[in-house]
Formats: structure tokens, C-alpha cells, sequence
């Protein structure tokens, strides 16, 4: 656990970067610091290290000062991850990998075969080894700066603006393999970033800071959105906080209906309802028709049954003109249909929290 107890930088010229900061970064989570420009998000990530020296109050690591272990002691159990990974250009990829193991003094062999199975590790192609940075793209690199910095296997990672230089696909996927990673690994991260979407996506905890360096609010991400802790960070929040939240709500407790499902093949003009699902022999969904215009077919959209949440279900309403979600199981297999009624008492009972 990595503890802030009234931590103050106070910079020489005057600026205060971090005022008086207090909170706890629990073992195994991600815990993120967010905010505008300037709040203090790195000088807080850099006082953890040592990059930076705190001006009042102490950061503890499982309950030691870090101001009482000296900086390469310190840094050999945290991983430091930057914005565009800060790779050497002149070394090759298995190389930079290997750069704390080398410092570390481990056999040059062992410290080259853990980079490559680092590489795999971030899913990259072990070809990549003999490259070197500018042979990369964006996201390889970010890919290799988070392989570098697990190198040694430290407990602690620190991450800074880690993937804010790829653009938003790539960065997509590089948060979805960090959860996996983290997943696996239970690290005990703490990541920088000024995208709040990105920090209620990776967050066990979020961390809002304000200019200044105050802290505004720390909360999971459900609470954050549901319960903001004042205007500002309502306001940092944006305007789509309803639609976010929902991401946290299961949409397990939809009410689906078995009716609405017609074998492909067979006739639709006769039914008193204004839309049904036409399914394969095996119960996959194909398309949605009307009764008043049974030739023409309407896509659908899926939902995942019991662990989908109810932004996924919404989406998938949204997706047809029937205004209806198709719950499936693993194989793609029709559960049920949610209808536009069973949205709404489901929506209405989430606006009532
Ligand atoms: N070496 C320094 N000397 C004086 N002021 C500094 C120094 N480094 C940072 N600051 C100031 O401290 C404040 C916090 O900076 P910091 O880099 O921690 O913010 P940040 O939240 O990470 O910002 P950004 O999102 O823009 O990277 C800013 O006002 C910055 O100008």
C-alpha cells in the first residue's frame, strides 16, 4: 500500500504543485490520479519514487517513508511507465527491456530471456526483439516501455500519461490488455492521466485533483459518477455522467421476453406484435422484422446475459428500430429480448438510486 500523509511539494519558485495531499493506494489496485492541466498529477506520481522530494509530510510504502530508502533501492521495486515510453533509440527492443535486469547485474542471458518472455507477455511478436524503437509503432513502443518496466517484477508500477501519444484505437486496446495484465499480475499501480474516461475505464479508485494540487474526491468509479463531490468535479465529469454510470450497472435484472422469436422461414404477417426476432434453427439471431413490412429485415444489437451492464444493453437498443435488445449467452445463442418497456422500468428504477 502506498500511503500520502499531508504531503505538500512546494516548488522553489513558490508553486505549490501538491497541497497538503492525504490518501491511500491500496495493494493490488489501480488507483488514478486525475485532472486538469497542472493539478500536480505528476509531481504526486514522482514524490512516490523519489524523482521529486515531498516538502511536508511523508509517502509511505507498506508503512516505510520512502524518504528514508535511498533512490535506486527504492526505484528497484517500482516500474515507472511514461508517455511514449522514453525507450533508448540506440538500443535494441530485447535490450531496452532488459535495462533494470542489466542494472540489477543479473546474467546477461537470464536478464534477455526474461525480455522475451516480456514480450509476449504485452503481446508482442518476438520478432520485435532484434528492432529497434523508430522500427516501431506508437503502441509497440508504449507496449515495450510496460514490458520494460515489469522487467525486474516489482510490485509497484507508476504510470504516466502511459497511453495519451497513440491514438484512440490503439489506445483502446493498450487499456483493455493493462486490466488483463492486471488482472494476472495484481500490481499495485498508480497511473496519471487528464482523461476521465480513462480513469473510470482503469481505476479501482479515482483520484480527482484540482489546480492547486487539492484533492477533490477519491472514490470508485460508480461512486464518482453517482455521487460527484461538488461542481467541479460535476463539471470535469461532463455532461454524459447519467450514460457512464450505467457502464456500472448490471443489466442482469432486465426483464426479457421468450415470445418474440420466429424461426427463420417461417410466416410473420399474422402477429399482433410490432416486432420479432427472426432466429437460426439453432436459436442465433439473424433480424428483426414488422408484421406491416414482413420482406424487409432490421439489424439488431446483442447484449451479453448476466454480465452485461446496462450502458451495453441501452447501446443494443439503440442499435434497432425495434428499440429492442437481444440478450445472448456465450455462444451467441438467443436468451431473450428486453423490449422498450423493460428498458424503461429498468432505467426508471436506476434514476430512482
Ligand atoms: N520544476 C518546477 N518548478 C516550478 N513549478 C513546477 C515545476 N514542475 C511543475 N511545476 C508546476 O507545478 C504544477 C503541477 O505540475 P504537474 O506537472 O505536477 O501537473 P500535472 O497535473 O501533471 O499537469 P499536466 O497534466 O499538464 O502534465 C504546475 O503548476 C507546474 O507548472
Amino acid at each position: 500500500m502506498i500511503t500520502f500523509d499531508s504531503v505538500t511539494k512546494r516548488y522553489p519558485d513558490g508553486t505549490v504543485a501538491v497541497d497538503d495531499l492525504s490518501l491511500e493506494a491500496p495493494t493490488g489496485q489501480i488507483t488514478v490520479f486525475v485532472g486538469p492541466s497542472g493539478c500536480g498529477k505528476t509531481t504526486s506520481l514522482r514524490m512516490i519514487n523519489r524523482m521529486i522530494d515531498a516538502t511536508e509530510g511523508q509517502i509511505l510504502l507498506d508503512g516505510t517513508a520512502v524518504q528514508t530508502i535511498d533512490p535506486p533501492t527504492l526505484r528497484r521495486g517500482i516500474g515507472y511507465v511514461i508517455q511514449q515510453a522514453g525507450l533508448f533509440p540506440h538500443r535494441k527492443i530485447v535490450d531496452n527491456i532488459a535495462t533494470v535486469p542489466f542494472l540489477l547485474g543479473w546474467d546477461k542471458n537470464k536478464a534477455r530471456d526474461r525480455a522475451m518472455e516480456l514480450l509476449d507477455v504485452v503481446g508482442l511478436d518476438q520478432s520485435m526483439a532484434q528492432r529497434y524503437p523508430f522500427q516501431l509503432s506508437g503502441g509497440q513502443q508504449q507496449r515495450v516501455g510496460v514490458a520494460r518496466a515489469l522487467a525486474a517484477d516489482p510490485p509497484v508500477l507508476l504510470m504516466d500519461e502511459p497511453f495519451s501519444a497513440v491514438d484512440p484505437i490503439v489506445r483502446t486496446s493498450l487499456q483493455d490488455e493493462l486490466l488483463k495484465l492486471q488482472s494476472e499480475l495484481n500490481k499495485t499501480i498508480v497511473f496519471v492521466t487528464h482523461d476521465i474516461d480513462e480513469a473510470i475505464k482503469l481505476g479501482d479508485r479515482v483520484a480527482v485533483l484540482r489546480v492547486g494540487g487539492r484533492l477533490a474526491q477519491l472514490a470508485d468509479p460508480k461512486t464518482l459518477l453517482s455521487e460527484p463531490a461538488d461542481d467541479f468535479v460535476r463539471e470535469f465529469l461532463g455532461h454524459d455522467r447519467g450514460i457512464r454510470r450505467l457502464q456500472f450497472i448490471s443489466a442482469a435484472g432486465l426483464r426479457l421476453r421468450n415470445d418474440l422469436t420466429i424461426q427463420e422461414g417461417l410466416p410473420v404477417a399474422g402477429s399482433d406484435e410490432p416486432w420479432l426476432l427472426i432466429v437460426t434453427p439453432d436459436n442465433r439471431p439473424v433480424a428483426w422484422v414488422t408484421p406491416r413490412r414482413p420482406e424487409e429485415r432490421e439489424p439488431y444489437g446483442t447484449f451479453a446475459y448476466g454480465t452485461a451492464s446496462m450502458r451495453s444493453a441501452l447501446d443494443a437498443a439503440l442499435l434497432s428500430p425495434s428499440g429492442c435488445a437481444v440478450a445472448v449467452d456465450d455462444d451467441g445463442k438467443v436468451v431473450g429480448v428486453a423490449t422498450r418497456e423493460a428498458m424503461d422500468e429498468a432505467l426508471a428504477e436506476v434514476a430512482d438510486v
